[in-house]
């Protein structure tokens, strides 16, 4: 059974390692065991899945991930987190220790070749500003994985999960909605954090499903252009991406041109780049 960190350990180990948390990597590290427990709990893992854990940090969730799962793969950015965390994870969980390899690399960035097995299941307490990029990636990247939790900014949470027609729905939302069906797990108060962040967490669990049949590429680089503009008509909108076949293509695919971007779902998405590959088009900037 692995030792989880408790609030004083995690002070002992920063100070230990010489490790102050930095804002640049979105460091504020979990410091109570109640929270990794629900989060482990709300990923609904098994005993044969193989978890990627994006930035494990001092370990506080890696250890509770580690006595469920079959193997963790940690992949964190910070070279210091990234050399302690081994010997961390074999003082406290000794049973389990070797189920953990640590890639030390960008998450946003990291490709099947770096990991020894493909990851089941996805798990981050993951920072605000490349939250979104790696989720996405991850679930590009690597078909094998089947499920996810992750916790991330309240607003973030909202943004991957929001439905069309709501304010906060946009390209994340579309994005994800290609990949997997995500729904919010809860929230998470800003006092399990050292240091404690200015802002409210959420956890975000998803289930893949069978990506649409359909051009990837050109349904983004729709949904890119339809909310880079978010306020203007969809006529307006699109014409960065579809040039002057904007209006053909809006026809084509039966969409009103006064509609704008929040109101479409995916399907409405697809349906545009369906129309513009059939009428031949590729950008023309
Ligand atoms: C919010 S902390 C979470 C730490 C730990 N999982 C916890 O819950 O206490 C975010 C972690 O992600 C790491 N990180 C930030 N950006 C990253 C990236 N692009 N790729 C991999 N790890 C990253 C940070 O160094 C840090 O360890």
């Amino acid at each position: 059974m692995a030792r989880l960190l408790t609030s004083g350990d995690i002070r002992t180990l920063s100070r230990g390692l010489g490790i102050t948390p930095t804002k640049k990597w979105g460091q504020n590290f979990v410091v109570d065991a109640n929270t990794v427990r629900r989060i482990a709990a709300a990923a609904k893992l098994d005993a044969d899945d193989v978890v990627m854990e994006v930035g494990p940090g001092l370990g506080s969730l890696t250890l509770a991930l580690i006595e469920i799962a079959r193997k963790v793969i940690a992949v964190e950015i910070d070279p210091k987190l990234a050399l302690a965390l081994p010997t961390t994870v074999a003082h406290r969980a000794p049973d389990e220790h070797r189920r953990l390899t640590v890639v030390e690399t960008d998450a946003a960035r990291v490709d099947p070749a770096q990991l020894p097995e493909a990851p089941t299941a996805l798990v981050a307490n993951l920072p605000y500003n490349v939250a979104v990029p790696v989720v996405l990636h991850a679930l590009e990247t690597f078909p094998s994985l089947r499920k996810g939790l992750v916790m991330v900014q309240a607003e973030v949470g909202d943004r991957l999960t929001a439905q069309p027609g709501s304010k906060i729905y946009g390209g994340p939302s579309v994005k994800m909605a290609w990949y997997a069906k995500a729904k919010r797990a809860g929230s998470v108060s800003a006092n399990v954090f050292w240091p404690v962040p200015n802002v409210a967490s959420a956890l975000v669990a998803f289930e893949r499903i069978e990506s649409p049949d359909a051009n990837r590429a050109e349904v983004f680089a729709a949904v890119d252009a339809a909310f880079g503009q978010r306020r203007k008509m969809l006529r307006q909108s699109l014409k960065s991406w579809a040039g002057e076949d904007v209006d053909a293509v809006l026809e084509r695919s039966g969409i009103e041109p006064t509609r704008r971007g929040e109101s479409l779902d995916i399907s409405e998405f697809i349906a545009l780049a369906d129309a513009k590959e059939a009428l031949g088009g590729t950008s023309r900037i």
